[in-house]
């Protein structure tokens, strides 16, 4: 586990105010999140600025394409040195290979997550997309595909923690968004709150709302590594 398993989720477009966003909660957390509303805006220069505030960066942009497309990408992105990137698992095995063939070509190679079942879903949008098993196994399953690609490790909903830790042990890392403290509701459906998470055997937590939309996002990332450490201790 990181000593501080919190990435913050800067889910923004323009720079300036990502940058303080960023620099406000760096105390209180262990890297920073980039997603596809940043990465649309700012690009790759945008991620470098980000760099710049020395926080590992999770560059979450969720390829999923055929396999020379998304091979491709990740050889851009993978050069920009940053520590974690994601594809879809439901790419398809030959694409999570060439994916893990592109980033070991890099010489800082990210770490490359397959992300299994989005967090915004439950049973009944799954069956909407004509997949009529439960997210938890279908998260196993595409788990299981991802890993076998040769991938380090899976983005999951805190609520397939246990049926990922059952089914694969310890060794891949997974990284959990959808952390809700009790009672919010948004467009997330699979949640938890992030004490439980990690007792759960998560290694990061991909937080953003619950940080950046508080009053003091500083105030609030630090509130969430207090409870965590308490926990941990
Ligand atoms: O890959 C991700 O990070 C991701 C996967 C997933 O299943 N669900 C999910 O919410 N995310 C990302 O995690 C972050 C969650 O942000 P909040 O819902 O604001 O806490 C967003 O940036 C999402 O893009």
């Amino acid at each position: 586990m990181l000593k501080n398993p919190i990435f913050c989720a800067v889910d923004r477009p323009d720079l300036e105010g990502a940058l303080s966003l960023a620099r406000t909660v760096a105390p209180h957390v262990g890297g920073i999140k980039l997603g596809l509303e940043f990465f649309t805006a700012q690009g790759p220069r945008g991620v470098e600025a980000m760099q710049s505030l020395g926080l590992p960066i999770f560059l979450d942009l969720k390829f999923h394409d055929i396999p020379n497309t998304a091979a491709g990408a990740v050889r851009e992105a993978a050069r920009l040195g940053v520590a974690m990137l994601t594809l879809h698992a439901a790419g398809g095995r030959a694409m999570l290979e060439a994916a893990v063939e592109a980033a070991g070509a890099v010489r800082a190679r990210p770490q490359l997550l397959a992300v299994t079942v989005l967090t915004s879903l439950d049973a009944h949008d799954l069956a909407a997309t004509g997949i009529a098993a439960p997210p938890a196994e279908q998260a196993v399953r595409l788990g299981r595909l991802a890993l076998a690609a040769g991938l380090d490790g899976l983005v999951c909903s805190p609520q397939e923690i246990e049926p990922l830790r059952a089914a694969f042990g310890g060794a891949p890392k997974l990284v959990v968004p959808g952390i809700r403290p009790a009672g919010a509701g948004d467009d997330q459906k699979r949640t938890l709150g992030p004490a439980r998470a990690l007792a759960l055997g998560a290694d990061a937590l991909v937080i953003g709302r619950p940080i950046t939309g508080a009053s003091s996002p500083a105030e609030a990332a630090a509130a969430i590594a207090r409870e965590l450490a308490a926990e941990a201790s």
